[in-house]
C-alpha cells in the first residue's frame, strides 16, 4: 500500500516537473522522499527492494534539485544534488545540474569537476552532446577566469550586432586592503600600464529600462524598486550571495570592517551572515552603481538605457578625484581596467561622479553620495582655494562666460606665480577642464589665446597623469588630430594609448580605432 502511494507521488512529481510547475513538483518530491526514507528505515526491505528504492530516492533528490534550480533556490538545490550524489556518486543528471548551478555562481573549478565526472559516464546518458557542450563551455570560462584573455574586437567591429562576447569572472593583480581614503579599498599588487585588465565581475542583480530624457523620478524609482526586489530574492535563495553582500559597507563605521581575502571571491565557500532588511537597504544605497556613471561606459546598448546594479568586488573600489581605473559594462559584467599607469601597492579608485569640476561642485556631489571626499586632490585643492585669486578665477568660471580663454590664462598665470608644478597643475587644470575644453574646441578662441596658454598636448598629458584617461579628454585630443594640429603617427599612437585608458586592452587596435572615431554614433 505504502509502495503504491510512493509510486503515485513519484509520478505526480515528475509530471509537475515536466509541466514546469516547480513549486508543486518540489512539494510532491518532498513527500515522496520523506515516505521513502521512512519506509527504508522502518521496513528494513531486502537487498533488491532497497536497491530499487535508493535509485528512486537518488532520482527524486536530483529532480527536486532541478526544480529548485529553476526557481533559483540555489542553496537548497545544491544540497539536493549532494544528497543524490551521496547515493550515486556518478549520477549524470545530478552532476549536470550541480555543474550548471556552480557555473551560474562563477565557481568554474568546481563546475568543471562535475562536468568532467559527467562526461566520463556520458556514454550511458541519452544526451551526450549536451554533456560535451557544457564541458567545453566550462573549460573556456575556467580558462578565461584564470588568464583574463578576453577579446571583444569582433563584437566592437560588428557595431555590437554579433553575439555578445563570453565573459567569466576574473581577478587580476588586485587585493583588498585597508585604505587611507576610507575603510577597505582595492589595491594593485603589481605595476600595470594604462588599459590593463584588473577585474571582471558579474552582477548579483541589475535592473534596466529604456528611459527617455524627460522620464519622471517615478520611473527611476520603479527601476530602483525592481532592482532591490531582485537582490533580496537572490540573497534569500543563495547563501553564497547573501554572504557576499553582507561583506559590503553600510557606509557606517568603515574603519572597523573586516578585510576579506580576495581568494574567497573565486572558488572557496562563503558563509552566510545575518542580513536584515535595514542593513540590506543601507548596503544597496552605498554600493549600487549606475551603468552610465561618469567613469563607466556601456558597450553595445542603446544610449537611452539606464541600469542600476550590484557588483560585489567592484564595490570595494573607493572614489577619488584622481582616479586610476574605469569600468566597462558589457552585458551583466563589469570590466575594470587601469585608466593610467598604476604602481604596485597603489589604491585603485574610480570617479563616482564628475571630477572634471572645481572642488565646490565635487563637494556637493560627494555629499549627495553621503561622504566627504578624503582624496589627495581634494586635500590639495582645499588649501589652494583659500587664496583670493583662486576664488576670483572660480567665480568668473562659475559665470559660464563666453570667452573661457581668460579663465585658462589667469589660472596658468596664477600657477606660475605660486610655483605649482607637476601633479598640482594637473589637479587644477582638471578642475577647470571645461574652460580648457571650450578654448581648445573653438578656432576663434585658439586664434586669440593659443599663444598665451599651454599647448593642448601638454594640458592633456598633465591631466591624464592625474585623473587618467577620460572620454572627453580623448575627444579633444582626437579633434586636435583631425584638425591637423599635430604630427600624425606619434600622436596617433598617443591617441590609442589614451583610448586604451578609456576602453581597456580587451580589444585590438582596429576595434579601438573604430570606437575612438565613431564611438557614440555606433551605440
Ligand atoms: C562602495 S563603498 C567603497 C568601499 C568601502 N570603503 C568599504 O570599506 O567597503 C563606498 C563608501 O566608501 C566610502 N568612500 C569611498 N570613497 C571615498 C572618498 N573618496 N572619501 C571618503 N569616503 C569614501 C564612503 O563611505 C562610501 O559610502
Amino acid at each position: 500500500m505504502e509502495e503504491e502511494t510512493m509510486q503515485e507521488l513519484r509520478s505526480k512529481a515528475a509530471e509537475l516537473l515536466l509541466r514546469e510547475e516547480y513549486k508543486d513538483s518540489i512539494s510532491a518530491y518532498s513527500q515522496f522522499i520523506s515516505l521513502c526514507q521512512d519506509f527504508i528505515s522502518e521496513k528494513n526491505p531486502d537487498a533488491a527492494v532497497l536497491e530499487r528504492l535508493r535509485k528512486s530516492l537518488c532520482l527524486a533528490f536530483s529532480n527536486r534539485a532541478e526544480a529548485r534550480s529553476r526557481l533559483m533556490e540555489v542553496t537548497e538545490a545544491l544540497e539536493d544534488c549532494d544528497l543524490a550524489l551521496r547515493i550515486e556518486r556518478s549520477h549524470v543528471k545530478t552532476l549536470l545540474c550541480k555543474g550548471k548551478i556552480l557555473l551560474s555562481l562563477n565557481r568554474y573549478g568546481m563546475a568543471l569537476e562535475c562536468f568532467e565526472a559527467a562526461n566520463l559516464e556520458a556514454q550511458s546518458y541519452e544526451n551526450v552532446d549536451l554533456v560535451s557542450g557544457l564541458l567545453e563551455k566550462c573549460k573556456r570560462l575556467d580558462y578565461l577566469s584564470r588568464n583574463g584573455g578576453f577579446d571583444i574586437s569582433d563584437w566592437v567591429l560588428s557595431g555590437f550586432t554579433s553575439k555578445t562576447p563570453e565573459f567569466a569572472e576574473y581577478v587580476g593583480a588586485v587585493e583588498i586592503s585597508k585604505s587611507e581614503i576610507s575603510g577597505r579599498g582595492l589595491f594593485a599588487t603589481k605595476h600595470v600600464e594604462s588599459g590593463t585588465l584588473l577585474l571582471v565581475t558579474k552582477a548579483i542583480a541589475v535592473d534596466r529600462a529604456i528611459m527617455p530624457p524627460d522620464s519622471s523620478e517615478n520611473a527611476q524609482l520603479v527601476i530602483w524598486k525592481n532592482f532591490i526586489d531582485k537582490v533580496v530574492d537572490s540573497a534569500s535563495k543563495c547563501s553564497r550571495i547573501k554572504g557576499l553582500i553582507s561583506m559590503l559597507s553600510t557606509g557606517e563605521d568603515e574603519e572597523s570592517l573586516g578585510i576579506p581575502d580576495i581568494g574567497s571571491f573565486t572558488d572557496s565557500d562563503i558563509s552566510s551572515e545575518k542580513l536584515d532588511m535595514e542593513r540590506m537597504l543601507s548596503i544597496l544605497d552605498v554600493n549600487s552603481i549606475l551603468e552610465d556613471a561618469i567613469s563607466a561606459k556601456v558597450l553595445g546598448k542603446n544610449v537611452d538605457y539606464q541600469g542600476v546594479g550590484l557588483w560585489v568586488l567592484a564595490s570595494f573600489i573607493n572614489h577619488s578625484c584622481d582616479p586610476n581605473v574605469r569600468r566597462l559594462h558589457i552585458g551583466d559584467h563589469v570590466v575594470v581596467h587601469a585608466s593610467r599607469d598604476v604602481k604596485a601597492g597603489e589604491e585603485l579608485t574610480y570617479a563616482y561622479f564628475d571630477i572634471l569640476l572645481p572642488i565646490n561642485n565635487r563637494r556637493e556631489m560627494a555629499t549627495t553620495w553621503g561622504f566627504s571626499c578624503r582624496c589627495k586632490r581634494c586635500k590639495f585643492e582645499e588649501n589652494i582655494f583659500l587664496k583670493q585669486d583662486m576664488r576670483d578665477i572660480d567665480m568668473v568660471f562659475g559665470k559660464k562666460v563666453v570667452d573661457m580663454g581668460n579663465v585658462v590664462f589667469r589660472l596658468e598665470e596664477a600657477m606660475r606665480r605660486w610655483a605649482i608644478r607637476g601633479k598640482g597643475k594637473g589637479h587644477l587644470r582638471a578642475s577647470f577642464w571645461q574652460a580648457y575644453h571650450q578654448v581648445f574646441e573653438c578656432e576663434k578662441s585658439m586664434k586669440k589665446w593659443g599663444r598665451k596658454i599651454p599647448l593642448m598636448n601638454v594640458v592633456v598629458d598633465s591631466l591624464v597623469e592625474v585623473v587618467g584617461s577620460d572620454e572627453r579628454i580623448v575627444k579633444v585630443f582626437m579633434d586636435g588630430l583631425k584638425r591637423g594640429r599635430f604630427n600624425g603617427a606619434v600622436e596617433m599612437e598617443k591617441a590609442l594609448k589614451l583610448g586604451r585608458g578609456v576602453y581597456g586592452k580587451i580589444m585590438k587596435k582596429q576595434a579601438l580605432r573604430s570606437l575612438l572615431q565613431f564611438g557614440s554614433a555606433q551605440e
